[in-house]
């Protein structure tokens, strides 16, 4: 299988453009969009209660929480076909996962803004593997504290594995696209310590 290194400093990224079979993606896709309980949460931001712009759902092996942005989230059991990817996915990693979070961007109206999965729940250099499915989207790097910048498109079908220091020095986002496009599914497996 086709896999390239992004070569970006203090940062350790392997990106699989193909992970899955079209077709099965394309199954992954729609059974994903139909089965999962997609769900608009609520974030405080800057003091303000709004809603966060793409739906989500949280789901894991476990009964642990995952709290981001003053979220606390409360997982369901892996699905079928969650355990299925999951199991795929772990096969070029160095972890097993204990959690999934499914983001569903509807249009190129939902986004996800700067940061860096550094919750303490993920413990030090967290390796998370972050799986596609649907309409391409942008996907930024931004270093920490230098001038670096860099962009991907995470296709349909593709694996993208951030681990070693990456999420210490590096932020990445979801930007909205003005382009008139349907929707994205996006998993990334974590390790819950
Ligand atoms: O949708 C994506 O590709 C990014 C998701 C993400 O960064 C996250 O869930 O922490
Ligand atoms: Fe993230």
């Amino acid at each position: 299988m086709d896999s390239e290194i992004i070569d970006l400093p203090e940062a350790e990224l392997l990106y699989f453009p193909h992970f899955f079979f079209e077709t099965k993606a394309d199954a992954y896709f729609e059974k994903l969009l139909s089965d999962i309980e997609w769900r608009q949460e609520k974030i405080r931001l800057f003091g303000k209660e709004v809603l966060q712009p793409r739906l989500t759902a949280l789901y894991a092996n476990n009964n642990k929480t995952y709290t981001y942005s003053g979220l606390t989230l409360q997982p369901e059991n892996f699905s079928e076909e969650l355990l299925q990817i999951k199991t795929a996915v772990e096969k070029v990693c160095t972890v097993n996962f204990s959690t999934c979070l499914l983001n569903l961007y509807r249009s190129g109206q939902d986004s996800m803004g700067w940061h860096a999965d550094d919750e303490k729940e993920l413990g030090v250099n967290p390796e998370i593997a972050s799986v596609s499915f649907g309409v391409e989207r942008i996907f930024h790097f931004k270093h920490k504290t230098e001038n670096q910048k860099h962009k991907l498109i995470l296709k349909h079908g593709s694996l993208l594995i951030m681990r070693g220091s990456t999420q210490h020095f590096w932020k990445h986002q979801l930007p909205k696209s003005r382009k008139d496009i349907g929707s994205r599914i996006n998993l990334t497996f974590r390790k819950i310590i």
